[in-house]
């Protein structure tokens, strides 16, 4: 018989030598005294590090996994978090509670969900499925008519989702974040009533609902609450400056017994607010906690000191934050960060590209470099250069410029109004209308086609067969395309897409898409790239070759992969690189004009300033035009950001550009 041999856990290997792992801020939070505890963690200085060793000094200290809550912003991050704990742990970290709100939630509701009248079971809807069951009851209720443009269930469901995640009733949303929707507040508030009841009927859980339902059930039910309360010992929160007013109260609730929690974050990288993130929940921990230590981590292991000095000397401008002195541990590095005033958008990214080859040629990988900015249409003139200059370039977003459905859509309406062949652009244009799907776009074509017979008499496509609802938009469409070709002329393509807009796509975007206003200044954006043509066919030429362009044989590059990164700062969060060129930082732009209004608003922005800054490890330039070209609506001056007149002048490097021999285009030129 074989002889039974068992290992004892103490000799699994060495035990974690936390005092030499950890500088002494992390070590003071990692070894902290049970009690609720705050740790203000700096960009860079090793938040994911304090957290995973914590947890393993829990365990070392004897704490059973199952005692343990760990809340992250990603599920990849608590798994991450979870496998270090693993390695560096001499105690099994197996039953561990680790993972997003969103899925702690799911837990617990899974085991409870009759006590708040769901059944077990339930399903969990994802968006598009939330948005189909609320575009069902608006057609339900008769709230779309031919007359009135009801939001989509798209608009609809980030309305809703707010509302709750934010506490603010539905009227204060649709007032603050969807004004064009005011007249509507009642209908919209009848269809979350009935959204709640459909939700229930069909057993099923949204999102949200992931969070607020396992709030209510906490309230409500003592005994549950008691049992979680009792398992979770100790309570750890990361990124807790983005957590929103649900998950705040979450926390509070389960660590209510035992008082044992320990939330992480940088109060100088809260950028969520926009999406229900509560900044006072980090700001007023001390306040809820009066007993709470607070931990600051201040040792930066990212970037050269030239460049936090730049990131601190920004975010002393805020007022409401915790005050820190991140001090760098790297050394000096040869350059200051560059000032670089440009003369136009169109240098700023002919500034960019060369520079960025110049890196390359020096040996500087393109995944080693990031272009950042506010907003996704910031990028447009960039994303032209890089490709016509064959730099390979990735961006986060996933979608290049001129493959997003509202560019595609616009163009759809061109390309038609220039040669009525074309079915595809026809059938995109009119499925874009109320109960058009694929069949009856195939009929209005056909009749379309007939008619037409490849001329230009938009006219008379007025009075065809086209399903009853939409009769209406039909006409306004058909209204548009004689107006974009009059007499048989073709207009010019800025004046074509501003028409588009103005008759149809406009309101259309507005009751389809959440985040209309981005996509509107995209559209402007193109209107104002368009600019640059006289005619439209050639403007859809070049669309079509700039989407068609394979960059990654262009460069010699070691890698498919090496790329250069195009990203908001938004999701930039987190990453970082050796050299980051953050552009368009002008007055309107950056600070966005609308954030402006508030001083919470520039706050939060200033703070997105300093997580774009504290990305860079080596080489920051901080770019900005004078003049805006090509602005849908005129050529613009543009003011440097505040966030650039605030940092003192001795911490950067001005930068004198002089435009190239070869003239730069302006609006009037030819394009290329
Ligand atoms: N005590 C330490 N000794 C050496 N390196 C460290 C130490 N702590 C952290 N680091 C390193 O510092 C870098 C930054 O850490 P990390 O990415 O966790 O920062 P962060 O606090 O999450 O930053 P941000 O909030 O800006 O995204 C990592 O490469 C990490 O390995």
């Amino acid at each position: 018989m074989a002889r039974h041999y068992q290992l004892d856990p103490t000799s699994a290997g060495p035990a974690t030598d936390f005092a030499a792992e950890l500088n002494e801020q992390q070590l003071a939070a990692v070894t902290a005294a049970p009690g609720p505890s705050l740790v203000i963690a700096g960009a860079g200085s090793g938040k994911t590090r304090t957290l995973t060793y914590r947890v393993a000094w829990l365990l070392e200290q004897g704490t059973a996994p199952r005692n343990i809550l760990l809340l992250t912003f990603t599920n990849k991050a608590a798994r991450e978090m979870l496998e270090r704990v693993g390695a560096l742990s001499q105690s099994a970290a197996e039953g561990i509670w680790g993972g997003t709100f969103h899925s702690i939630g799911n837990r617990i509701l899974r085991r409870n969900a009759e006590r708040i009248g769901f059944r077990q079971g339930f399903t969990i809807m994802d968006r598009e499925d939330q948005e189909e069951m609320i575009e069902s009851i608006v057609a339900r209720e008769g709230l779309r008519t031919n007359d009135r443009r009801f939001p989509k269930g798209e608009v609809l469901a980030d309305i809703f989702s707010y509302s709750i995640n934010t506490g603010a009733p539905i009227s204060q949303v649709v007032a603050t974040k969807y004004r064009y929707f005011m007249p509507l507040i009642a209908q919209i508030e009848r269809v979350q009533v009935a959204y709640e009841g459909r939700k229930r009927e069909a057993n099923s859980l949204d999102f949200d609902d992931l969070l607020s339902k396992t709030l209510e059930l906490l309230q409500m039910c003592e005994d549950v609450a008691a049992q979680y309360q009792q398992q979770f010992q100790h309570i750890l929160v990361d990124e807790y400056q983005d957590t929103n007013r649900i998950q705040a109260e979450l926390v509070d609730w389960l660590g209510r017994k035992h008082g044992n929690i320990m939330v992480v974050g940088d109060d100088a990288q809260s950028i969520y607010s926009w999406r229900g993130a509560n900044f006072a929940n980090i700001l007023d921990f001390p306040k809820r906690y009066p007993t709470a230590q607070v931990f600051k981590i201040e040792t930066n292991y990212r970037s050269v000191p030239e460049v936090l000095n730049v990131a601190n000397a920004s975010i002393l401008g805020n007022e409401r934050q915790f005050p820190k002195n991140l001090a760098p541990v790297r050394t000096s590095y040869p350059m200051r960060p560059a000032l670089v005033p440009l003369s136009t958008n169109n240098q700023q990214a002919t500034f960019l590209a060369q520079r960025i080859l110049e890196l390359h040629e020096e040996g500087v990988r393109l995944n080693e470099i990031a272009v950042l900015y506010r907003a996704h249409f910031h990028s447009m003139e960039v994303q032209l250069e890089f490709t016509r200059r064959g730099i390979p370039f990735s961006i986060t977003s996933g979608l290049r410029f001129f493959e997003q459905a509202h560019v595609k859509d616009v163009s759809a309406f061109l390309k038609f109004a220039t040669n009525p062949r074309d079915e595809v652009a026809f059938k995109r244009m009119v499925k874009l209308l109320p109960g058009v799907g694929a069949k009856s776009a195939e009929s209005i074509w056909s009749q379309t086609s007939d008619v037409l017979d490849g001329g230009t008499e938009f006219g008379r496509l007025h009075g065809l067969k086209v399903p009853s609802k939409s009769a209406k938009n039909w006409e306004q469409l058909v209204h548009t395309l004689a107006e974009l070709a009059p007499d048989g002329s073709i207009l010019a393509p800025s004046t074509m897409i501003d028409s588009v807009l103005f008759a149809v796509y406009d309101d259309y975007m507005k009751s389809k898409f959440a985040n209309y206003e981005a996509r509107r200044e995209d559209l402007n954006t193109l209107a104002g790239f368009a600019r640059q043509f006289e005619s439209t066919e050639e403007f859809l030429s070049q669309l079509a070759l700039l989407g068609a362009v394979e960059t990654t044989d262009a460069l010699a590059v070691e890698s498919e992969s090496e790329k250069v990164t195009l990203s908001t700062i938004h999701q930039a969060k987190g990453l970082e690189w050796k050299v980051v060129f953050l552009i368009w930082l002008t007055e309107g732009m950056f600070p966005s004009s609308r954030s402006a209004e508030t001083d919470e608003g520039i706050e939060e922005e200033r703070r997105l300033f300093y997580v774009g800054v504290t990305r860079c490890c080596d080489e920051l330039y901080l770019t900005y035009p004078d003049l805006r070209l090509n602005a849908g609506y005129g050529e613009a001056l543009q003011r440097p950001s505040r966030f650039l007149t605030e940092i003192p002048e001795e911490l950067v490097e001005g930068w004198e550009v002089s435009a190239s021999r070869q003239k730069e285009p302006t609006s009037d030129d030819e394009p290329f």
